[in-house]
C-alpha cells in the first residue's frame, strides 16, 4: 500500500508551483545587510569522504518569513511561531496595477469576482516580473490591509516584495500590523508563474531558536477544487 500523505497527492492532477527565487552568491539582499557566501569545507574532489559547504548568510533572503522578533523587542524568535499560518489554503491577489502599498480594494474586488470566499492566507502579487537584482521601489503592505484581513480571520500575509515597509520606513508599521495582529509574514516570493486564484501554500521556516528571520522553500499547490468540485469552500472561515 502507498501510504496516503494527503489530500492532494498522488493522481488528484495538483500542480506544484515553486515561489522561491534561487539562493546563491548572486541573490540580492536588502543593502547593508549580510549578503549569501558559501565555501567549501570539506571538498569530495579534494578526495574527503564528503563534500560540506559552509555558510554566511541574511536569513531575510530570497523567500523567508520574519519572526516577531524581528521588529519587536521581545517578540518570538522564527524559531518558537506556531506553523500552521504557513500550511493552509491561500489566496493570489494580482496587485501589479495598484500605486503604493498592498491594499484591501484590489483584495475585496478579487474575492468578490471569485465567488466571495476569504481564505486564512494571502499572497499579494505587486511585480509584473520580479526584479534579479535589488529594487528600492517594493510596495509594502498597508497596516489598514493586515488589520482588515486579521478582522476576517487571516492568519498570514505572504508578498513579492522585499519587505512589509518601504525602505526608508523608520517605524515598520506594516511589520507591527502584522505582529500587532499575530499575522505571519513572509516576503521575497517569487510569483512570476502564479495566476490569481485559491491554492494550497506550503512554505514552513526552519526551527532556528533564536532567528529574526529564516528563509522558507514556498510552493502553492493547485487545488483539485479549482479543476472540478468546490470541496475546500467552507473548510476554513471566510
Ligand atoms: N531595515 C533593514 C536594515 C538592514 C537590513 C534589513 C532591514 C529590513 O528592514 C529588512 C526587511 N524588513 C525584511 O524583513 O526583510
Ligand atoms: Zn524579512
Ligand atoms: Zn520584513
Amino acid at each position: 500500500m502507498v501510504p496516503r500523505i494527503g489530500r492532494h497527492t498522488g493522481d488528484s492532477g495538483a500542480r506544484l508551483i515553486d515561489i522561491s527565487p534561487p539562493i546563491s552568491e548572486s541573490t540580492p539582499v536588502w543593502p547593508g545587510d549580510t549578503a549569501f557566501t558559501r565555501a567549501v569545507t570539506s571538498d569530495l574532489g579534494d578526495s574527503d569522504a564528503v563534500t560540506i559547504n559552509r555558510i554566511t548568510t541574511t536569513p531575510h533572503i530570497g523567500a523567508h518569513a520574519d519572526a516577531p522578533a524581528h521588529t519587536r523587542i521581545g517578540g518570538a524568535p522564527i524559531g518558537s511561531v506556531p506553523l500552521e499560518p504557513y500550511l493552509g489554503e491561500a489566496l493570489v491577489v494580482d496587485m501589479t496595477g495598484v500605486d503604493g502599498a498592498a491594499c484591501i480594494r484590489p483584495v475585496e474586488e478579487t474575492v468578490e469576482r471569485l465567488g466571495g470566499h476569504l481564505p486564512q492566507r494571502l499572497i499579494l502579487r505587486t511585480y509584473p516580473k520580479y526584479p534579479r537584482e535589488w529594487d528600492n521601489d517594493f510596495a509594502g503592505v498597508s497596516p489598514e490591509l493586515t488589520h482588515w484581513f486579521a478582522d476576517r480571520g487571516g492568519v498570514l500575509i505572504g508578498i513579492d516584495g522585499a519587505s512589509f515597509d518601504p525602505m526608508d520606513s523608520k517605524t515598520m508599521d506594516g511589520h507591527h500590523a502584522a505582529s500587532d495582529r499575530g499575522v505571519a509574514i513572509l516576503e521575497g516570493l517569487c510569483l512570476d508563474e502564479v495566476d490569481e486564484g485559491y491554492y494550497e501554500l506550503i512554505a514552513l521556516p526552519l526551527k532556528f531558536l533564536d532567528l529574526d528571520a529564516s528563509p522558507v522553500r514556498a510552493v502553492l499547490r493547485t487545488l483539485p477544487s479549482s479543476l472540478s468540485t468546490p470541496t475546500h469552500a467552507g473548510e476554513e472561515s471566510s
